[in-house]
Order: structure tokens, then C-alpha cells, then sequence
């Protein structure tokens, strides 16, 4: 592979309001320094694509926003959430996970119903009455474009959804807890061009309300829903721009030797 400077980058100034940043994260797996001075700024109500090669660290910055890393990595920096930083030592990280909610690229629907998968998270913080519960599971459902495919048959086991309902009931059962923040790890990889269409439409609805996150191994992906976009290469976050500047007129080689299909 060419090799690329890590110093020369372009990373914008977030204009918008800003829902969440980080302050030069690094990651260590061991001796492995997988993620270098990653400070990026995300917009509240927008969507943000992660882009890069395998192994370029998209999924390792990706966790370390709700603190998916914990037990696994050493991560070093800040990421700011309202005014708190979020990955100092005495954070609750179930609380995070409340305002900062993960998808990830299998669905991993529970063995339950499908009422009892968006439910489930609920009565666990508290929620006991039914009208509530109700009113959440149909809520839920909706914003993740399942609910007129599934409201006859909420007490079904959700195992026998297919892959792309079943995705969107993880996106449902996220959103039921009213969560800031969304992030998605590659959440249509695992699914066929219609069922990845139907999430891609679920997202744009969501970013009314959301603020979304996503890592997609899919340029066209990104350039379709994404309004900024974040390039990842080695462990290093290049450059960072309006989606369509990146995708049209990327400002550093790497960026435009990886989505002109000339790398490597
Ligand atoms: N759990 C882990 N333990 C040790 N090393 C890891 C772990 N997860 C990722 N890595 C390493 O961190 C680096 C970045 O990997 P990561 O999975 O974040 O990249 P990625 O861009 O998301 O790749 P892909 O698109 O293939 O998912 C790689 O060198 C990888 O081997």
C-alpha cells in the first residue's frame, strides 16, 4: 500500500451544534496502538458516516463512544457529552448506554417476543405501567418502520423475523429508551439491497430525532444518507468534511485514492 502522511489532514470545525466530540482518543490493544489522536466533532441531529479500509479502525473508535471498549482496550483522551467526559474512570457506563445506544452488524434480536425485546430494557429502568409500555413498544416500532409489518403479532417470538425486520427491531429497541445519540456498526452488511434500503430510510427518519453515527464499509451508503463523513486510515482519522465535499472533492490523496477505488 502507498504510503500516506499521517500529518497531512483535513478536519473541519463542526458549524452545527455539536452532540458529542472527541479529544485526541487513543486506543491501545496491548502493545497495539490501533486508534491515534482521534478529535472529531459531531453534529446533533445529522448523520455522521465512518469510512476506511478493514482494519483502518472505524469499529474501534465507534465503541469507545459508549464505552463498548471498556475490559477489551486501553483508551486514552476525552469525548465530551453534555459538558461531561465520558470516558473518565468514575462515569457510570449503564448510564451512557442510556443516552449513547449501539447497533451492531449482526441483528441480535433477544429469544423473547417482540414486545418483550423493546419491554425488556424498560421495566429493567423502572417502567411498570402497561399503558407506558404500550405506548413505548408502538412508538419504538414506528420510528424503525416495523410497526405495520409486526402489530399483529407483538407476542411472536422475535427469532422469527427476517434479517432486515430483525435490524430494525435492534433499532427499535435502542430508540424505546429515548437515546441522544445512535451509533451503528455496518448495520445493513448482513442484509439484502431491499432490507438495507428500508434501514437506510429508517435512518433518515430517525435523524429527525437522533443523532446517528454510523461505520459503513459502503461508499454509495454513505454518500446516500451520511451529512458528514470522517475517512479512516491506520488508526488515524484523515480527513473530515460535508459528505458531499468529501465524496467530490476530498482534500488529501488518501481520501481520494480510497473512494476512487486506487488504493492498495
Ligand atoms: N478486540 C480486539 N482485540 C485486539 N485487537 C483488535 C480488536 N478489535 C480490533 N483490533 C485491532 O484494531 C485495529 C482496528 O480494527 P477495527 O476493527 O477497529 O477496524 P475497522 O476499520 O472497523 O475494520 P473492519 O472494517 O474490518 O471492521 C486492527 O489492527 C485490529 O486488528
Amino acid at each position: 500500500m502507498q504510503n500516506y502522511s499521517f500529518d497531512d489532514t483535513h478536519i473541519i470545525d463542526m458549524p452545527l451544534e455539536k452532540v458529542l466530540t472527541t479529544d485526541n482518543l487513543q486506543v491501545f490493544y496491548g502493545d497495539n496502538h490501533a486508534m491515534h489522536d482521534a478529535t472529531l466533532e459531531f453534529p446533533r441531529y445529522r448523520i455522521t458516516a465512518l469510512i476506511g479500509a478493514s482494519g483502518s479502525g472505524k469499529s474501534t473508535y465507534l465503541r469507545c463512544l459508549n464505552r463498548m471498549n471498556d475490559r477489551i482496550a486501553t483508551v486514552k483522551g476525552k469525548i465530551m457529552y453534555r459538558d461531561t467526559d465520558i470516558n473518565s474512570q468514575n462515569i457510570n457506563v449503564y448510564e451512557v448506554r442510556k443516552h449513547i445506544s449501539m447497533v451492531f452488524q449482526r441483528p441480535n434480536p433477544f429469544a423473547k417476543s417482540i414486545r418483550e425485546n423493546i419491554t425488556f430494557a424498560l421495566k429493567r429502568n423502572g417502567i411498570k405501567d402497561k399503558n407506558e409500555l404500550n405506548k413505548r413498544v408502538e412508538e419504538s416500532l414506528k420510528a424503525a418502520a416495523l410497526w405495520d409489518e409486526v402489530k399483529d403479532e407483538l407476542d411472536k417470538s422475535a427469532l422469527a423475523l427476517s434479517g432486515g425486520q430483525a435490524q430494525r427491531l435492534c433499532i427499535a429497541r435502542c430508540v424505546a429508551m429515548k437515546p441522544d445519540i445512535l451509533l451503528l456498526d455496518e448495520p445493513a452488511s448482513a442484509l439484502d439491497p431491499i432490507s438495507t434500503a428500508k434501514i437506510e430510510e429508517t435512518l433518515q427518519q430517525l435523524r429527525k430525532n437522533y443523532s446517528i453515527i454510523i461505520v459503513t464499509h459502503n461508499m454509495q451508503q454513505a454518500s446516500r444518507i451520511a451529512d458528514y463523513t470522517a475517512f479512516f486510515h491506520m488508526g488515524h482519522v484523515l480527513e473530515f468534511d460535508e459528505t458531499e465535499k468529501l465524496f467530490t472533492n476530498p482534500q488529501i490523496k488518501a481520501t481520494e485514492d480510497y473512494i476512487s477505488g486506487n488504493f492498495g
